[in-house]
């Protein structure tokens, strides 16, 4: 395979020697030199100068050696890939979500792996995102969904999805028969927030003071549930993720205020542990949301 006779073709270049190499690789010296001289025949291109002490790479062989390493690299990630997917995967996950990503995203992705994996126990906390923090830290939680920011030495973040933001306001209300709402008109409006800690709440905070925008007053809810009925009971106007309030957009509960000039985004990420050593579970369970997510 051609995959052996570039490993085999990496390590006479790392050691320099064919006796060398041969003995790393379990191979008899005129073993090595077949996989090189058929490398050669193949490429059209001599790869190493010989000496009787040792071996160099020529220019074509420097260039191979390169993407050769390569090769090898992702052909392991792809052996390894394989292997999750054959070896039977057990135990358990704890996953920590805020309160978007636990409660419109993960439900889908997790029937999906349960439905694959059914022998993996799966247990979900949704807190905000402080919160999910806090218990990837104490390593109470295995992994975890972000959508705030994370700036903790011992986490590792992954970006998982881009998320977009809205401005949601009641049914009735005057700005929600504007097309095109200027920055302006958000002036001394009635807003409802969440808790501090959340993601939402800093990224709106941040839009507020960004845009110098004064609020006549506002109220704050611990979950986004709960600030989605109050903008719907007409409390007063909200930022919130597009997933939130997908279907009462459609019913025409609440509206969508198009600011002008303005596409807010923010992403999503993993956090996990540095220290501590993840499970297959947990690998197989990252690596299969990684895989299908479909806005990076
Ligand atoms: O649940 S949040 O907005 O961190």
């Amino acid at each position: 395979m051609i995959v052996d006779t570039l490993r085999v073709f990496v390590t006479v270049a790392e050691q320099s020697h064919f006796s060398k190499a041969g003995e790393l690789l379990n191979l008899s010296q005129p073993g090595v030199s077949l996989h090189i001289r058929n490398l050669e025949n193949e490429l059209g291109a001599k790869l190493l100068h010989r000496s009787s002490k040792q071996v160099r790479l020529t220019e074509a062989g420097t260039i191979l050696y390169k993407h050769a390493k390569q090769i090898l690299a992702h052909f392991e990630e792809a052996n390894q890939e394989i292997q999750m997917l054959q070896d039977e995967v057990t135990g358990s996950i704890h996953i920590g979500a805020s309160f978007t990503i636990g409660e419109y995203i993960l439900p889908s992705r997790l029937a999906e792996f349960a439905n694959q994996y059914p022998q993996v126990k799966l247990q979900v906390t949704i807190g905000n995102t402080e919160e999910i923090i806090g218990g990837v830290r104490s390593n109470e939680l295995d992994i975890g969904f972000i959508e705030g920011q994370a700036h903790e030495n011992d986490l590792i973040v992954t970006p998982y999805m881009k998320d977009e933001m809205i401005i949601v306001s009641p049914a009735n209300h005057p700005l929600s028969k504007i097309v095109s709402v200027e920055q302006s008109m958000l002036q001394n409006q009635v807003w409802v927030l969440r808790e501090l800690g959340s993601g939402t709440r800093a990224f709106s905070e941040h839009y507020i003071q960004e845009e110098e925008i004064s609020v006549k007053r506002s109220y704050v809810f611990n979950s986004s549930q709960g600030v989605k009925e109050a903008v719907a009971s007409g409390l007063g106007i909200a930022m919130l993720s597009r997933w939130i309030v997908r279907k009462e957009l459609a019913s025409g509960e609440i509206c969508e205020l198009p600011i002008r000039h303005h596409h807010l985004e923010r992403q999503f990420s993993i956090i996990r542990h540095k220290e501590s050593s993840s499970s297959m579970a947990t690998n197989v369970f990252i690596q299969k949301l990684l895989v299908s997510r479909k806005d990076k």
